[in-house]
């Protein structure tokens, strides 16, 4: 539930606990309200995975309008936010050592030349609207069905944001600022753990919001800048410390997944109506349709989620909660942060407009609602559907990433249990009585033929083997043999913890040698700011924007 999960310090959790990558099974439903399979949706996503990348590429979905200066409605963002570096400072440690480029405040900003001042005289930009014959005017949309506020993007101090050149990705941005955001959402916005078991539409706003949140940790753990060579790459130890040691998160975005490409799958009818250039550019329009033909009416049904509870206040108060997580996005002082919050929860308010207020069987309020969607609602749904579609993605690449550490992990494993104490006692044990078994076959006469169990640890010094004398009246003493065998056992076990501490001083003085070279190639600024590969200085390497 949602406090519970808020509470729960998950950074502590040991990353690899578990053999079974998010304790997900691949088969079961995703949720009561999704009649598809995990499985089911990674292979919609892997089908529909490079035509939506392209049209999420495409200069109509690429750009998006974000006021930047927008007030936080919540709270005085200059006096209850944390506004001092310090607290971004709570995933990579050092920042001070690293060059500017690096600070939260630059990772997190956006690329300025991607940005371009929109224009006061109309409310459409009209950047966007040279890419169209026909320009959409902004829409007054009765405020009821709205999840979110459609004007938010005609604000005079809009600018156009280019998106493929400002990823979403880790920023630095965290502690006490996104904290607070995060608390407040699930606090004051989302409903009370009790509530959200009581009916599908309060465990679906749960679900959503987690989801959400989900997703930005998987997209950060995926681009997660490593500081030390000054690369863009996957942290598989942060991705499971966020989201893959807690499966309700993973499902989570999967049920997002299915939520957003519902939507989708709703208005397909509709979209050759759009006004919208690029939709009528064939090559988009054939992406557009190959996207959506791979999605079902089953992925998700809507119909359950208020069926319960029929009351339209429950519906009301959904809807103004989720503007609230919307409006909430402004006080998100990370500017690129706030531009994929803002774009995310836009998609969702948009999905679960068309979701819960359009009705199938009203054609009338179905085009009205369809038909009044703006540009910006439709960019927002679909570069939505693409970090979902990215997430999942990603959720498969990891547990790839997850097998191999772990079969690495369990190689060493097995040679540490091949090698260890008691192995070793074992081994030594076998070897010995073979021992004592050849040397008696040889004496008998018998020589053994089969040497398969010879020395399977070569490195390893024997003790000497012990030749039992056979005792005169011609019967082997089993017991005394057994006995003597086990103290020569235990004697050797002494031998080998002994051998231990006389090796430790050496390792410790080579560990501290190590260490101090380490220290002194830090101190003359070698080893860790200079690039492996090149021995460039990094910033060449670097796609700083
Ligand atoms: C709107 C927004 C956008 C952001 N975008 C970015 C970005 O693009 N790049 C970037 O690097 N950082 C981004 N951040 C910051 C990021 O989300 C984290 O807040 C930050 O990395 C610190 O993480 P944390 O481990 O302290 O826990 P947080 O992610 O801040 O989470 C706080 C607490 O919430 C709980 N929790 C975590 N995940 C879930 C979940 N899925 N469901 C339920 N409960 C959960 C946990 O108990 C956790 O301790 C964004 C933050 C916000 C509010």
């Amino acid at each position: 539930t949602s406090n519970n999960s808020y509470i729960a310090t998950d950074q502590t959790q040991n990353a690899f606990n578990d053999t079974h990558f998010c304790k997900v099974d691949r088969n079961d439903h995703v949720s009561p309200s999704c009649n598809v399979t995990f499985n089911e949706l990674n292979a919609i996503n892997e089908n529909i995975r490079d035509d939506l990348s392209a049209l999420l590429k495409s200069d109509f979905f690429k750009y998006f309008r974000l006021d930047l200066y927008k007030q936080c409605s919540f709270w005085d963002a200059n006096d209850g936010l944390c506004l001092n570096r310090a607290c971004s400072v709570d995933v990579v440690e050092d920042w001070d050592t690293l060059p500017e480029y690096w600070q939260p405040e630059i990772l997190g900003s956006f690329n300025n030349d991607t940005m371009k001042e929109a224009d006061d005289s109309d409310d459409e930009c009209k950047f966007l609207d040279q890419l169209c014959q026909t320009s959409k005017k902004p829409v007054d949309i009765e405020d009821t069905i709205n999840y979110c506020d459609v004007n938010d993007f005609n604000g005079k101090n809009a600018v156009l944001i280019d998106l493929t050149a400002n990823p979403e990705r880790f920023t630095g941005y965290g502690g006490k600022q996104a904290g607070q955001i995060w608390s407040t959402i699930y606090q004051d916005n989302c409903f009370t753990i009790g509530e959200t078991g009581e009916s599908l539409a309060k465990d679906a706003f749960y679900r959503l919001v987690s989801g959400f949140h989900a997703s930005i940790g998987t997209h950060l753990s995926k681009e997660y800048l490593n500081t030390k060579t000054g690369k863009w790459e996957p942290n598989l130890d942060l991705f499971m410390a966020r989201i893959g040691n807690f499966p309700d998160r993973v499902t989570n975005m999967y049920f997002n997944y299915a939520v957003v490409a519902k939507a989708l799958w709703k208005i397909q009818p509709y979209l050759p109506e759009f006004s919208f250039c690029d939709l009528v550019n064939k090559e988009i329009k054939n992406k557009m349709d190959n996207v959506i033909s791979q999605l079902d009416t089953k992925i998700f049904n809507e119909d359950l989620v208020f069926a319960n509870d029929l009351s339209l206040t429950l519906k009301d108060e959904f809807r103004s909660r989720f503007k609230n997580v919307t409006k909430i996005m402004d006080c998100v002082q990370c500017d690129r942060c706030r531009l994929w919050g803002k774009i995310q929860t836009t998609g969702y308010a948009t999905a679960l407009k068309i979701l819960f207020e359009i009705n199938d069987a009203d054609e009338f309020t179905k085009q009205h609602i369809v038909g009044k969607l703006t540009k910006y609602e439709l960019i927002a749904l679909l570069q939505t559907f693409g970090r979902l579609s990215e997430s999942i993605e990603s959720v498969n690449m990891f547990e790839k990433m997850y097998g191999k550490r772990l079969n690495g992990s369990e190689n060493r494993l097995s040679s540490f249990f091949q090698n260890n104490f008691f192995n070793i006692l074992k081994e030594a044990g076998k070897s010995i009585r073979y021992t004592i078994e050849n040397i008696n076959s040889t004496k008998e006469g018998k020589k053994k033929t089969n040497n398969s169990q010879s020395h399977v640890f070569d490195d390893l010094k024997m003790p000497k083997a012990e030749i039992v004398p056979r005792p005169s009246n011609g019967t082997v003493n089993k017991w005394k043999k057994a006995w003597n065998t086990e103290v020569n056992n235990v004697l050797e076990a002494f031998r080998f913890i002994y051998r231990s501490y006389l090796d430790l001083p050496r390792n410790i003085w080579e560990l501290s040698l190590m260490k101090v070279y380490k220290f002194w190639n830090k101190f003359i600024g070698v080893a860790d700011y200079v690039s492996e590969e090149t021995r460039e200085p990094i910033s060449y390497k670097l796609d700083i924007q």
